[in-house]
Order: C-alpha cells, then structure tokens, then sequence
C-alpha cells in the first residue's frame, strides 16, 4: 500500500500516534524553576490577579494598573462574554484540530505567512518540536482563510465562520473597552483617553488576529513542551485555555513558574511588548508558557490585539514622567518582530534592542530572557 503523502511531511507529527517523546519533541531543562499554584491556594504571592469588569471603573482601572505593572497579566471576569458562546468557540475550535491530517496540511502556514496551521511563527527559531498544532487567522479574512481547511464548504466551514465571527465582534468590543480601562489605570482622566484617542486613533485601529492551539495529551509531559516560553509581542492579548490548565507565567524574586488556575469563562490577558513600549515600560510585558498533560487534550486561543501594520508605537508622552525622555524609540510591529528575530538569534532582548536610554533595560525582560537561554540551552537556533 502506498504511504499516504502527508506521513512524509515534515509539518505533521502524528501525536496520537506516539507512545512516547521522541529526542526531536523532548526539551531539556524544563523543571528549571519550580512550578507554584496560581490559584492562591499555597501563597497569597503567587495568586494570578484578577480583575472583574462589574466593579465600578475606578477600582477596575486600580486592579488593573497593579496587575499590569506586577504581574503583566491578569484573570478577566465579569466580561460579559457568555459562556455559552467560548463552549461553542472551543467545541468548533477542537473540531478543526479533529480534521484529517491532509486536510489541515492543506492550510499550512507558508515561510513568512502570518496565518495558517501548523507550529507557531516562534517555533521556526528552536531545534526543537513542541507538543501542539496551531492555526492562525486573521478575523477579517476568515471567510475566504478557511476555505483551504474546507474547500467544499459544507456545514463545519459554515458553523466555525459563524461562531468565530459572533465571537470576533464580541471580542472587538472587549479590547476597545479594555484598552480604555487600561489607559485609565495608566492615570490618564477620561479626557486625556479621549484626547488620545482623538490625536493617534488606537482603538479605532487596533486588529485582532486569532491562534487557536491544540496541544495533545502526552505520554512523557515532564520532557515535552505544549508552547516555548515567550511574550506576545502585540498590545494585549486575551487567552482562553479551555477548562484543563496549562498556562504559566514566569515570576522573579524567587523565580518560578505560576501555574494560571483554570477559571471558567475567564479569560487571561497577557500585556506585550508593544504595550510595554506604548506605556513607556510602565506596564510591562509577561513571560509564559504552555506545558502539557499525560491524560488530556487541551485547547487553547489567544486573541491577540495590536497596531496595524503600518502604525509606528512610541511611548504615550502621558506615559513618560515630566522631563525625562521616552525609553523606548518608534516601531510598526512588523519592525520590531524583525527586531525580535535578531534578538532570538543573538540571544539578546528584542525590547532592550529598542530601548532608548539605560533607564528601559530596568524594566524590560533581559532577565527573564537570560533565564529562558538558561532554561533552553544551547539556544536552539535551526532557521532565520
Ligand atoms: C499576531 C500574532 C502574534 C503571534 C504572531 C502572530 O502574527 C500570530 C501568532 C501569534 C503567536 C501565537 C503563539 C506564540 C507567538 C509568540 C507565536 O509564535 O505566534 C505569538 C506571536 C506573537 O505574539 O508575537
Ligand atoms: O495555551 C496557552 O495557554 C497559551 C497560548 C499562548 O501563549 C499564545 O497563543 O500566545
Ligand atoms: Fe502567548
């Protein structure tokens, strides 16, 4: 019998199929720093902030200005978001991941694509596989994007465009009044949000991209990796892992991994890079990562919001104490994700590279980003 051609793919390894962690998916030095609970039940330290959107807005913004600048994420509740709408999300989500493997072969992220399936863009600079497939799409062209997933159309294209887009709309409204809320914890009044938004358009520019992560469950979790530790480089992202965990984010002083409790409906928000530069360092980005476990599939999504491509950040003058300089120099994000790959080819930090003055190495990630070279020696360079 012929073997069928996508066996000799090199984008698609057959999870289900493995009994154990091939030497191509096993990551060295992955117990490195210890894992903690993040739901507060071992220290009060290590509870993942949470921020309710029912509380009045002055004590949300309070909430989320100390998460922002402690922690660089938080748990969202009180959305509004319904539930039963991110339980068709994940129900859709997972059936794509379901498809047969020629069938997800076919939308394969191209070299330099934004979207597709397969590993995500950050894999391409590691040696190593993760345990996990991916699939990027843009919400404003999901329609004609999935059609390679679903060339004949049909009901399972019908029904993850609809939900997918009833879910876009939803979370278009979120970031608009999250970024208004975090522009209020950055202690601008409602007219200096309003004079913001009038003078550089922020959220009436802001777009959305979507990557849904499927990570299998795993034989050998201790040795396998769901998704390599990084920051989101957009503004901000919103995370919704599915009721298994599996997110964690790194904390110094003692250094460690917080595992982020599973909260139904809850939704993680993760700052990037590109915030940290807007809000001159003030809020700043956060370091995680996706681990896998032995006994059950888990599904993930981050929706992540950003800058069009062709708009230049810079620190907010609001954001910049009186008489000092901005820390940060202009950059489109397409530049600064060049930036990023010199910085993961060189070992350095893509947000010191962009950094203006001394005083942003304070608070960028160098650190964590030494940390991460030491948790992934030797640094895993395959492609640029
Ligand atoms: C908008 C984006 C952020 C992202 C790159 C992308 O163009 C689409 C995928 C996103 C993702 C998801 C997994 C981790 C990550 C670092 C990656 O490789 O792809 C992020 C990217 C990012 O935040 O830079
Ligand atoms: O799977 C997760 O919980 C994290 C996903 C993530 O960090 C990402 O998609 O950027
Ligand atoms: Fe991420």
């Amino acid at each position: 019998m012929p073997t069928p051609s996508h066996l000799n793919n090199p984008h698609y390894f057959d999870f289900r199929a493995a009994r154990r962690v091939p030497e191509s998916h096993a990551w060295p030095g992955l117990d490195d720093h210890p894992v903690v609970d993040g739901g507060g039940g071992s220290s009060p330290d290590d509870a993942v902030p949470v921020v309710d959107l029912r509380e009045p807005p002055a004590a949300a913004a309070a909430r989320v200005a100390r998460a922002a600048e402690q922690w660089g994420a938080f748990l969202l509740t009180g959305h509004g978001v319904s539930g039963e709408l991110l339980a068709r999300v994940e129900e859709r989500i997972a059936c794509m991941f379901a498809l047969p493997a020629a069938d997800k072969l076919r939308a394969v992220r191209g070299p330099g694509d934004a979207c597709g399936y397969g590993s995500p863009p950050i894999s391409s600079f590691f040696s190593k596989y993760m345990w996990s497939e991916g699939y990027t799409f843009s919400p404003a062209s999901l329609r004609r994007d999935l059609r390679k997933l679903w060339p004949k159309d049909g009901e399972d294209y019908a029904s993850f465009c609809d939900v997918m887009e009833e879910f876009h709309k939803e979370m278009r409204a979120l970031a608009d009044r999250l970024l208004e809320l975090f522009l209020r914890a950055l202690g601008l009044t409602a007219d200096q949000v309003a004079a913001v938004e009038a003078e550089r358009r922020i959220g009436e520019t802001m777009t959305a991209t979507m990557h849904l992560n499927w990570y299998p469950r795993c034989p050998d979790p201790r040795r396998a990796l769901g998704l390599i530790a990084h920051t989101d480089s957009g503004f901000f992202t919103f995370v919704l892992q599915s009721l298994v965990p599996g997110l964690q984010l790194f904390r110094h002083g003692p250094d460690r991994w917080v595992a982020v409790p599973a909260v139904p409906g809850a939704f993680v928000v993760n700052v990037g890079d590109l915030f940290h530069i807007l809000t001159n360092g003030r809020f700043h980005s956060v370091y995680h990562r996706a681990v896998v476990n032995r006994d059950m599939d888990r599904i993930s999504l981050g929706y992540f919001v950003g800058p069009p491509p062709h708009a230049k950040v810079a620190p907010l003058p609001e954001a910049v104490p009186p008489g000092r300089a901005p820390a940060y120099r202009a950059v489109t994000w397409p530049e600064y994700m060049g930036v990023r790959k010199k910085a993961f080819t060189t070992g350095a930090s893509a947000l010191k590279m962009v950094a203006t003055t001394a005083a942003a190495s304070d608070s960028d990630n160098t650190t964590v980003a030494t940390a991460a070279a030491a948790v992934h020696q030797p640094p895993l360079v395959v492609s640029s």
